[in-house]
């Protein structure tokens, strides 16, 4: 296949479509697409009957059916990381926002018009005290998930003079190594819910996580403390929030998720899901997108799935065909293929394999041609996902 068709599902950032050359047809209209770039809108990937891969152009994949895409041999990519310093910086704008009423002071000023000259001086200087607010540096920062964002929202923290501790269950050292030495590592979740002034969740939505903001994580904070969530809606029970709130246990809950029961809340700040907007966050996201899934399309390589293992192999110019099979990971899969392929004299000259302890990912580059017929009786063996065959002579 030496052209491909991919559909974009929302605004995806044309410095990074730009990456598309002329074998690529790129369209939102595309009906049967071979990749698919997306942001945050739900895809359907039973309506997509050649679909190898989707690039999700940001973080969280919840919009995408990771789980039945793996059984359909669909490769899913994120972009980890692109859109971090874009969630940092709101983060701490609205921190800052909140401490100081600076939306409360907006709303006053606002309401200043007609008033003039030392009329105008004397009513500001009267009424100032009441937007009265409260520094960050000094308190205590607590942060849930390090992961790519929350290892800079923990620095940031640092930054701003405060004490930051912060927890993860399951930290990944690429990340761990990136924090700020004076960043404290809990032990536990409650070690961090205890200490903070303000807490801040940054965990991806999955089963786990869903609702993970609950009463009985709420009740573990301190009086008055303040809850961020830019994480996901879900990951938050809204209901447990205003009881915390009613209750003097949250003074303030600042999300970039609006819900109907947080609307008009006058302890809720919300933004419109704005983390990750900014100029710079959209093109590094699309920009890896892109990338990502043109590598997989050419190559069939793989960086930053959520679903299939990381593998990459250059083919040599001497490379006739490239098989890619797609099992799942149990044994007797690599015999079981060079075998196949063997009896059709066809030659390997190299054989990438990796698994993520569901998928297992094999990049075969062969001498001679691999024909539709070998191709089929490798895909109806017992535990072969799907196969792909790039030709390269
Ligand atoms: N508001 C926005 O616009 C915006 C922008 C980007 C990302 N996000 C959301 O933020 C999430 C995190 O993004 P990221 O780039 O940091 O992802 P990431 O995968 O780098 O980090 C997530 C971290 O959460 C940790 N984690 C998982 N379950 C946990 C739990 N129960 N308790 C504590 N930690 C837990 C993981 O171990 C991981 O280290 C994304 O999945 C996405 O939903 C929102
Ligand atoms: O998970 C993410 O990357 C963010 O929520 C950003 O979503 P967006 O690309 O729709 O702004």
């Amino acid at each position: 296949m030496d052209s491909y068709r991919i559909k974009t599902i929302n605004a995806i950032a044309a410095e990074g479509l730009a990456l598309f050359d002329d074998r690529y047809q790129v369209s939102p209209d595309e009906e049967n697409p071979h990749g698919i770039v997306v942001r945050s809108s739900p895809v359907d990937i039973d309506s997509y009957p050649e679909l190898l891969a989707i690039a999700r152009a940001g973080a969280g994949v919840n919009n995408i059916p990771v789980d039945a895409a793996t059984e359909k041999g669909i490769c899913v990519f994120n972009t980890p990381g692109a859109n971090a310093n874009a969630v940092v910086e709101l983060v701490f704008t609205m921190l800052g926002i909140w401490l100081r009423n600076v939306h409360q002071g907006i709303s006053f000023c606002q309401e200043l018009t007609g008033l003039k000259g030392e009329e105008l001086n004397q009513e500001v200087e009267a009424r100032k005290k009441m937007f009265k607010g409260v520094e960050m540096a000094g308190k205590t920062l607590g942060v849930i998930g390090l992961g790519q964002i929350g290892v800079r929202v923990a620095n940031a923290g640092v930054h701003h003079q405060m004490r930051v501790i912060g927890f993860d269950p399951f930290p990944v050292m690429g990340n761990i190594h990136n924090l700020s030495p004076d960043v404290e590592l809990a032990r536990s979740r409650k070690e961090v819910l205890e200490q903070a002034d303000y807490v801040s969740v940054h965990v991806p939505l999955n089963k786990n996580t869903r609702g993970l903001v609950s009463t009985d994580f709420l009740k573990v904070m301190k009086d008055g403390a303040v809850l961020f969530n830019y994480a996901r809606g879900p990951v938050v029970d809204e209901d447990a929030v205003l009881e915390a709130l009613a209750s003097g246990k949250l003074s303030g809950h600042i999300t970039d998720f609006p819900s109907e029961k947080f609307i008009g809340h006058e302890q809720i700040l919300i933004t419109p899901h704005l983390g990750a907007s900014t100029s710079e966050s959209e093109e590094n996201c699309a920009c890896m997108a892109v990338s990502e899934l043109k590598s997989y399309l050419e190559y069939g390589n793989i960086t930053h799935s959520v679903n299939f293992p990381n593998v990459e192999a250059i083919p040599t110019v001497w490379v006739h065909t490239r098989l890619i099979v797609i099992n799942h990971d149990k044994p007797g899969m690599i015999g079981l293929v060079t075998n196949i392929l063997g009896k059709h004299h066809i030659n390997i000259m190299s054989y990438s394999n990796e698994s993520n302890g569901t998928v297992g990912y094999n990049i075969i580059d062969c001498e001679n041609a691999v024909s539709a017929e070998v191709q089929q009786e490798i895909e109806a063996c017992d535990g072969v996902i799907r196969t792909r065959v790039i030709t390269y002579k």
